[in-house]
């Protein structure tokens, strides 16, 4: 087949790639009008999907004559000739020695691309357009920002006659999930979870408005010196790619627009973009070439030979844009087809004009993979498992290293993988900021996903309440994620019941369309529960790891820290291990036996929810190991104190005893405590043990 091949040749041709399907709408056009197309133009006619351009564009790339816009960026693109490949991105940040083989792409002009006349001659045509933005009137990004984005019912999903059920209050910041579920009698009923999150945006939020409320501030931030990092986070086909595909347009748009300034003329915008696939690192602005990645002899993580390209217009970023998301793999999965499964990272790096050049900031827009992937472990072949277990392991690292950086540890794991490690000095410094959009899908089908989803994004960061102090206050509610609870009054005794899930007893939600909402039911005395607002990690806040104890305001007494008259009255009442929640009974077998002497503990290494999780999402067992180890651990903190009051009233009775106390009673309601709180302990090192056997079994696959 030639390029200039007729009409019903290009049908013919289209069919032998197994793209029969778009024969209705290209099949008026010679290959050659085809090859002579850019991606972005595929839309316009009628060539929506992305797997579809992606395999198209792939297809015309070995469809005989090369075609105009070059899916390899050639080496004329450089206009010094210098060695590309020997170019290293500095992750490290380090402005001494930046980008000393950095390509100059002096003469590299939108011609290069054969930008058609309506994109050149558009608004976006280049810097300059517009008003110019104010560095001043951009604030600064907080430290972590998590929101979340919630995408309408499809049309399947509709013509499916799926719910959706998800409720937004934008307001309030909160997300109500109301999760339909069948009784063990197949009574329907509805489980409503509340999340909370820095933002939340409904189905009617479009692109333009996520960008100037959530990442817009990351634009300022690289003009003051720091990194930027934006990743959506999310299950396939929840709208992760809708949403990071244009905001770095509208971000370069922005640059551009700083740049004008005369404080930042001597700048210039430069574009990476490679992808993380089954581990491995692929340039996507280069033929898809295998990257290593290395430390130097600084410790610096470098992506060896990655091209990087200085844009000077809109409408040239938005061809290689349109060039890396085609050079973006895609894999078939039982999950899902059309999905990628790969995290596509596409970085600006901000650098002076000088010889050598040097760094300012650093913008990485980063599109991960499903989140879902855990699922393939099971169900694929060997490839497809490693593949699911790399995203699982990426995944999970991303998380603890976000959270280290919350906590401003000193320890960043990001060796845990290739993501993280590339990643690494976004995580670093103390302006380095990151926006977290975490996707969902309203259908009632993918509940379970967007929970997981959910939770994940709850764990990135703590969000407190409002009006809370940092690290101060009343103690947090021994809450599970994603399960409402009542916030007990700070001045009340601790409940050492675990919390209730709200549980909404409500016939079967109705179909679209006639579904009425939910009562929205707000938090009545507090932060929300299953979302930051309820400080599962308050001690996160000092590095410690270890929750801290409710702060009374002044000091009390010695006498007044006893036990209450009603603790006095039953203090072995107050002193048994809590018993597991339901949600633990239902998801373990049995209970755990009487614990085991430690050295017998050191062998159970199955873990609880592991065992009894559906099997079908690894990530979504590891966070409900998770969150048994939390509450469990949380329990065990509730037993010590009470434990130490125990102590103290022992102590008391022996000291304000008459004839110097029955010291026999004493030795023995002691002994009794020692040997409860060992085995409380107990407990919770066989719940941190089988999840640390599940996290491993987790990095290995
Ligand atoms: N907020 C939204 N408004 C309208 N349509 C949306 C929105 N979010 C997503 N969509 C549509 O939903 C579909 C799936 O979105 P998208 O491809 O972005 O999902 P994804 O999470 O990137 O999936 P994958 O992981 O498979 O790449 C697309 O057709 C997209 O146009």
């Amino acid at each position: 087949m030639t390029t200039g091949s007729s009409a019903g040749g290009t049908a013919a041709w289209l069919e032998s790639q197994g793209l029969a399907h778009l024969c209705g709408r290209l099949g008026s056009l010679s290959l050659s009008q085809l090859q002579a197309l850019m991606i972005s133009e595929y839309q316009a006619l009628g060539v929506t999907n992305m797997s579809d351009k992606q395999r198209l564009f792939k297809a015309l790339q070995g469809a005989g004559t090369p075609p105009l816009v070059s899916p390899q960026l050639t080496p004329q693109a450089s206009a010094t000739g210098r060695a590309e490949d020997d170019a290293l991105l500095d992750l490290d940040g380090d402005d001494d020695d930046f980008l000393t083989q950095d390509l100059d792409l002096e003469g590299f002009t939108d011609e290069a691309f054969m930008l058609s006349p309506a994109q050149s001659a558009g608004p976006d045509a280049g810097p300059g357009a517009g008003a110019p933005l104010l560095l001043a009137s951009l604030p600064d990004a907080p430290k972590i920002r998590v929101i979340v984005r919630k995408r309408p019912l499809n049309k399947k999903e509709l013509e499916r006659g799926e719910s959706d059920v998800l409720e937004c209050d934008a307001a309030a910041s909160c997300l109500y999930v109301n999760e339909p579920k069948v009784k063990v009698d197949l009574t329907k009923y509805v489980e409503r979870h509340t999340f909370r999150f820095d933002d939340v945006f409904d189905e009617r939020v479009d692109n333009s408005q996520l960008y100037e409320q959530a990442v817009q501030p990351l634009v300022g931030t690289i003009f003051r010196g720091g990194k930027g990092t934006c990743f959506a986070y999310g299950q396939t086909g929840s709208g992760k790619t809708y949403t990071m595909s244009p905001l770095p347009l509208r971000a370069a748009g922005d640059i551009f627009s700083i740049m004008q300034q005369p404080n930042f003329q001597g700048l210039s915008l430069h574009v990476s973009c490679y992808e993380i696939y089954g581990g491995k690192v692929f340039d996507l602005l280069n033929g898809r070439k295998k990257l290593e990645v290395r430390e130097d002899g600084r410790r610096r993580v470098q992506v060896v030979g990655l091209r990087e390209l200085a844009v000077g217009s809109l409408a040239v970023l938005q061809q290689l844009c349109d060039h890396a998301a085609a050079a973006r793999s895609t894999g078939s999965t039982g999950a899902n087809d059309e999905s990628s499964r790969s995290h596509s990272i596409l970085c600006f790096a901000l650098r002076t004009n000088t010889e050598p050049a040097k760094m300012v900031g650093k913008l990485s827009f980063i599109d991960l993979a499903g989140s879902e992937r855990g699922a393939d472990t099971y169900e694929n072949d060997k490839q497809t498992r490693l593949e699911g277990a790399e995203i699982n392991k990426s995944l999970l690292a991303l998380k603890e290293c976000i959270r280290a950086l919350d906590a401003d540890a000193r320890h960043i794991p990001f060796r845990g993988s290739k993501l993280t490690e590339v990643l690494r000095d976004s995580f670093i410094g103390k302006n380095a900021r990151t926006v977290m959009i975490a996707n969902v899908s309203p259908n009632s089908c993918s509940c379970e996903h967007t929970l997981n989803t959910l939770r994940y994004a709850d764990r990135v960061k703590e969000i407190r309440k409002p009006g809370s102090a940092p690290g101060g206050g009343a103690p947090p509610p021994p809450a599970a994620n994603g399960y409402s609870a009542e916030v007990a009054p700070a001045s009340a005794p601790i409940s050492r019941d675990p919390p209730a899930r709200q549980v909404v007893q409500q016939p079967a939600p109705l179909p679209v369309g006639q579904q009425e909402a939910p009562p929205v039911q707000a938090p009545r005395n507090g932060p929300v529960a299953g979302s930051r607002a309820t400080s599962r990690y308050p001690s996160r806040r000092d590095g410690s790891g270890i929750p801290s104890a409710p702060a009374p305001a002044a000091p009390p007494p010695f006498q007044e820290a006893l036990p209450s008259p009603a603790a006095q009255a039953a203090p072995a009442a107050s002193w048994q291990p809590a018993q597991p929640d339901r949600r633990r009974q239902l998801q373990q077998p049995a209970p755990p036996p009487a614990p085991p002497p430690v050295q017998q503990q050191q062998s159970w290494s199955t873990p609880p929810a592991a065992s009894s999780s559906s099997g079908d999402d690894l990530l979504g067992a590891i966070m409900a190991a998770e969150d048994d180890l939390i509450t469990a651990h949380r329990q065990h903190i509730e037993e010590c104190m009470a434990a130490v009051r125990e102590e103290m009233n022992l102590l008391a009775n022996l000291d304000g005893s008459s004839g110097g106390g029955d010291i026999e009673r004493y030795c023995s309601d002691l002994s009794a405590l020692l040997a409860q709180k060992q085995a409380s302990l107990s407990q919770l090192q066989l719940r941190l043990h089988a999840f640390q056997q599940l996290m491993r079994n987790a990095m290995q696959g």
